[in-house]
């Protein structure tokens, strides 16, 4: 490791070649838990799961409802590893830190990478336990110069200035809708903008017009920084928001959000998000390769 913030390709390297030790899985999917959405990796077969401080060069999960647990095991004969609690930006690691497991899946052989959060909604048509396929983002800090790209640009993952237009897979969108149609689900299923602000606070209610205004259908503390840099080395991104919340946008409201009834719709809507990523999962065009 050069400098405490500065992670260079062999960090991720390491990384990557203790886990391969570890395992016999060789995931082709990586799957990423939000907040109360952990239980996502129950789903998975044949499991072995590492704790975050167990993985040399992991980061530490510090959030509640984030296990800290990295899992592999087969969803549907499909090889996967799912992280069952991310980082964020507010726990104070550096972006680097945030997204360091996404270089590291690169280099296990992940080909796509599902991100799952909590969010709330500022589109009036959504209800709490939405499902929302994520179709674009606004990276707020990213827009500030918050970027994990910062930084001599490592070109064995990517090129310095990638494209992020389409980053949102378009055929995994629709195949998603497909399989909630096919579900039943399609009734609480929505496609939008997820937009990334810093937190840890919700947002005041000014702060929430303006989003409402921009046209954001959800917002949420993390994403963005893992969609950039999985974009980046040139993996395929599907994302799920699940609307715990509708953020408040009136002056007269008196309901405020917390973190515990984030948490809870995430329980709440845990089953319906396993069966719908399973099935994605199941029937995605993937190569699936064992050690
Ligand atoms: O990890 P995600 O983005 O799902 O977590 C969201 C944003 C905050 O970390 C937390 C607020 O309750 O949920
Ligand atoms: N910023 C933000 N993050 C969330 N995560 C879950 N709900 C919310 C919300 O209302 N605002």
């Amino acid at each position: 490791m050069h400098s405490k913030d500065q992670i260079c390709y062999e960090d991720y390297q390491q990384t990557a070649d203790w886990l391969l030790s570890q395992t016999q899985h060789r995931p082709k999917v990586a799957i990423i838990c939000g907040s109360g959405l952990g239980l996502l990796a129950d789903a998975l077969k044949c499991q072995d799961s590492f704790k975050y401080a167990d993985i040399p060069g992991f980061p530490q999960s510090t959030v509640q409802g984030h296990a800290g647990r990295l899992v592999f095991g087969e969803l549907k004969g499909k090889t996967c590893v799912c992280m069952q609690g991310r980082f964020h930006m507010y726990e104070g690691h550096s972006l680097c830190k945030v997204t360091f497991p996404i270089r590291v899946f690169k280099l296990l052989g992940v080909e796509t990478v599902i991100v799952t959060n909590a969010a709330g909604s500022l589109n009036d048509t959504y209800h709490c336990g939405d499902i929302m396929v994520i179709k674009d983002h606004i990276n707020f800090p990213g827009l500030a110069g918050l970027n994990p790209l910062n930084g001599p640009n490592e070109e064995k993952f990517g090129p310095r200035f990638p494209a992020m237009s389409g980053i949102y897979d378009k055929h995994l969108r629709r195949l998603a809708f497909d399989i909630c149609k096919s579900m039943g689900y399609a009734q609480f299923v929505q496609e939008g903008v997820y937009c990334m602000v810093g937190g840890p606070n919700f947002e005041s209610i000014a702060e929430a017009r303006l989003l409402h205004k921009l046209g954001v259908d959800a917002v949420g503390m993390s994403t963005a920084p893992e969609v950039l840099v999985a974009g980046h080395c040139g993996m395929r991104v599907f994302g799920l928001s699940l609307i715990t919340n509708k953020v408040v946008k009136c002056y007269d409201d008196t309901e405020a959000v917390n973190h515990e009834s984030v948490l809870e719709v995430g329980k709440m809507r845990s089953e319906t998000l396993q069966t719908l990523v399973t099935e994605l999962v199941g029937r995605m065009d993937i190569n699936n390769n064992t050690a």
